[in-house]
């Protein structure tokens, strides 16, 4: 490839990390770089990217600190060589549902990036506010309430919006902000979500939504195309429709539009070229189905901080459980989803609970916990007639069953039907290890098995492929567990860009963005530059008769199971 070809760049700011990769127009990675919030940041008190106020069930990340990161991740990219004057596009995906505040000047001070000054220096004074609700947050019980209610049930919700209420979706958080900060929020001038953040950097002004990201809100109505005015009255907190509607900003509904070039800042300070183009930044879930040509019979697991199951398809049957989301790319398509906060975090506690038990640190700190949950039997069935042990793992408020957090240890009888919430026979923490990723495998089963058909030859519902992504797509023992309960008739497999599928995503949409011809799809061009053979690697079996239709049991009492905790905690909430 010449040595003045373009090039493309995709960000992905996430819960733990901001990361930027560089592809080719044959959709190679040739740089990636990458700032651990944690582990490379300075000035900011946050454990895994975030800050809590336990009282209130908040959650909350500097947004500063995303500019420290940005300012890192651009000079790492210079140290490795880039030479950004071939960058041709720029996109990037931000943790979802995530807001950020602007002040009044802010318009100003992203107008007039001085380029001999980092970004941190120059935009903290940018915002009225200086936090980001974080998609982790559980304090807008209220406020959820209220948006279930706002067009008649959660399912007529669900059904406008593609979600019911979540805690952490923009909408109830900027209601309970009106309440909470009435003076900030009359000061704000825009409101902008994490991705439309990212890209609004590049622009120096604030960018609009993105059409796929703006579905995480509550507030957009998916089939009319526009804001639900019912609910931005409900959101704007008695403080000013049209003043909301103004903070807020159009949503334009291209996918791959030209925002506009790069502010000169990057042009004076890195050497981008000026013509070099800003495509919207997604969020991080429908960058990751951008991340390969996705089929609407294969399936994604992203095995990042939050645990998602995504699915592309052309159609629309939102639920009270799951998220639907325009497609980023492809009007006609949507995208499926579901979300658990206990992911990766809680599957680290069984770790750090097993290595201590065991009293033994390993230089690959998840060997103990892959090694136990290999040897362990599905469901940790001694044989066919002894009970399967199932559980719910939850550190943190879960999403999909609105459960809060704790833990529940049960044995399930799959002849007789019967359900025991015990820890007898259970060893732990060793057991936990298989338990817990069963757990979180077999509610993406029991959730998604309305969307799956069955491949022909007789065989059972269930995708063709599952994909796994995120930092735990790494981990071979899970890969094998997902193949076991998910199925998936062609097999697991991951990418070889590992956990930067998100990333991969934002970039292959900057190279559509740019390259395309008119009326492409993003499908159509990626799929013609798509080398499977170089890009996925096979890692585990997917669909093996008898174990698959083992966890087809399971699912009935998983399925039981939740519906007694729920019942519980609703006794207990009851004060019964
Ligand atoms: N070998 C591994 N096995 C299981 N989980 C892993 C492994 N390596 C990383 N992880 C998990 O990946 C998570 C981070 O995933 P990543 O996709 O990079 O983060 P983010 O959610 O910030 O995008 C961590 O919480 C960690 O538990
Ligand atoms: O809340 C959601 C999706 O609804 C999360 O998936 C966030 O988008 C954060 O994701 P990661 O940091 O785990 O990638």
């Amino acid at each position: 490839m010449a040595s003045d070809a373009p090039l493309y760049i995709g960000f992905d700011l996430s819960t733990q990390q901001l990361k930027g990769l560089v592809v080719n127009s044959d959709l190679k990675v040739v740089h990636v770089a990458k700032f651990d919030f944690d582990a490379d940041s300075h000035g900011f008190p946050i454990k895994k990217g975030v800050l809590n106020n336990e009282a209130e069930h908040e959650v909350f990340a500097p947004v500063a600190l995303w500019l420290q990161a940005l300012d890192g991740v651009l000079e790492s990219l210079r140290k490795q060589g880039l030479d950004f004057s071939r960058v041709k596009g720029i996109s990037g995906a931000g943790q979802q549902h995530g807001s950020v505040y602007w002040g009044q000047n802010a318009e100003s001070l992203l107008h007039n990036l001085d380029s001999t000054k980092p970004l941190e220096a120059q935009l903290e004074g940018a915002f009225s506010h200086p936090y980001s609700p974080n998609w982790q947050d559980s304090s807008t019980q209220k406020e959820c309430d209220e948006f279930d209610a706002a067009l008649g049930k959660p399912e007529d919700l669900a059904q406008a919006t593609g979600s019911k209420a979540h805690h952490r979706f923009t909408g109830p958080q900027i209601l309970r902000f009106t309440r909470k900060y009435p003076e900030i929020y009359k000061k704000t001038s825009r409101i902008s979500l994490v991705s439309s953040f990212l890209a609004s950097l590049f622009l120096g002004h604030v960018a609009p939504f993105d059409i796929s990201d703006v579905c995480g809100m509550n507030l957009w109505n998916i089939k009319k195309g526009a804001y639900d005015e019912r609910l931005i009255q409900l959101c704007s907190g008695g403080l000013g429709v049209e003043d909301l509607k103004q903070k807020l900003g159009e949503v334009p509904e291209d996918g791959g539009l030209h925002l506009g070039s790069v502010h000169s800042y990057f042009v004076e300070r890195f050497g981008f070229s000026p013509g070099c183009t800003v495509i919207p930044a997604t969020g991080d879930n429908p960058a990751t189905i951008l991340a390969l040509p996705l089929l609407p019979s294969d399936a994604m697991v992203s095995l990042g901080t939050s645990t998602t199951f995504l699915m592309s398809t052309p159609n629309y049957k939102p639920d009270p459980a799951t998220h639907f989301f325009n497609h980023p790319t492809t009007p006609g398509l949507y995208m499926f989803m579901l979300c658990y906060k206990n992911g990766g975090l809680a599957r680290e506690h069984v770790r750090d609970a097993i290595n201590e038990s065991l009293k033994d640190t390993p230089a690959h700190p998840w060997a103990n916990f892959d090694k136990i949950a290999l040897q362990t039997a599905p469901l940790g069935q001694q044989n066919p007639m002894s009970p399967m042990k199932m559980g719910l793992f939850f550190p943190r408020h879960e999403i999909v069953p609105n459960i809060s957090k704790g833990q529940w240890r049960f044995t399930y009888d799959v002849n007789t039907g019967s359900l025991q919430e015990t820890a007898d026979g259970w060893n732990s923490p060793q057991d936990e290890a298989r338990a817990i990723v069963e757990s979180q495998l077999l509610s993406l089963r029991l959730r998604s098995r309305d969307l799956t058909q069955s491949p022909g030859n007789g065989l059972p519902s269930q995708p063709r492929r599952v994909y796994l992504v995120g930092g735990g797509s790494k981990n071979k023992a899970i890969a094998k567990i997902a193949g076991e309960v998910l199925g998936g008739v062609e097999g697991v497999y991951s990418l070889d860009v590992g956990d930067n599928a998100c990333a991969l995503g934002a970039a292959y949409k900057a190279v559509w963005g740019i390259e395309r011809q008119p009326g492409q799809t993003f499908e159509d061009l990626i799929g013609q530059r798509w080398n499977e053979a170089e890009f996925i690697e096979k890692i585990a079996d997917g669909y093996q008769k008898g174990v698959f239709e083992q966890y087809g049991q399971a699912v009935e009492g998983f399925e039981k199971m939740e519906l007694q905790v729920l019942q519980q905690e609703a006794d207990k909430a009851k004060g019964h």
